[in-house]
C-alpha cells in the first residue's frame, strides 16, 4: 500500500521506527518529516500530511505526536481527511469498518512501538464495511 506519515519532533522517534517497519513489509511510505529533532509545531505536519492524503499522492496516512490529539485535529481541518486519533487496534479497526478512516492519528508519549505497531496493522488491513456507515459517511462532507 501507498502510506504518507508525518509527525512532529514529539513523535519523530516512533515515525522513524514505523517507516523503516513498514517498507520492510514492502510498503511504499512517503515520508512527509521532519527529518530532525527540533521543535516543530503539529499543525503545519498535520497539514501536509492532509494535503498529500487529500491529492491522493498516498492511500492512507498516519499522523504521530506527543498525544496524537493535536495533529488529528489539524489533520482533520482537512474536508478529504477522516482521522481516527487511536491508543489500542480495536478503534484502528471500528474506524476503518464505520468511519472509512483514511489517517489515524497516535501519540507517541502514550504508547510503545508495539502497540503502533498492531493499530497500523489494523488500520491497514481492514475493510470499510459501505452500506449504512456509507451515508454516515457521505453526511460528513
Ligand atoms: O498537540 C499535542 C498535544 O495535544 C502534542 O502532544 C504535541 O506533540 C505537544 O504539545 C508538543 O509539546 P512540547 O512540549 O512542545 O514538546
Amino acid at each position: 500500500m501507498h502510506i504518507a506519515i508525518s509527525s512532529d519532533h514529539a513523535g519523530l522517534a516512533l515515525k522513524t521506527t514505523l517507516v523503516e517497519w513498514l517498507r520492510e513489509q514492502g510498503h511504499e511510505v512517503d515520508d512527509l518529516g521532519p527529518d530532525s529533532a527540533e521543535s516543530v509545531d503539529y499543525p503545519d505536519y498535520g497539514r501536509k500530511l492532509a494535503d498529500h492524503v487529500a491529492a491522493g499522492k498516498a492511500e492512507r496516512g498516519i499522523a504521530i505526536c506527543g498525544s496524537g490529539i493535536g495533529i488529528s485535529i489539524a489533520v482533520n481541518r482537512n474536508p478529504a481527511c477522516r482521522c481516527a486519533r487511536v491508543d489500542e487496534p480495536l478503534s484502528a479497526v471500528l474506524a476503518r469498518q464505520h468511519n472509512d478512516a483514511n489517517v489515524i492519528a497516535m501519540g507517541e508519549r502514550l504508547i510503545g512501538a508495539d502497540m503502533a505497531k498492531a493499530i497500523v496493522t489494523a488500520f491497514l488491513d481492514t475493510p470499510f464495511e459501505g452500506g449504512r456507515h456509507q451515508r454516515r459517511v457521505d453526511k460528513l462532507s
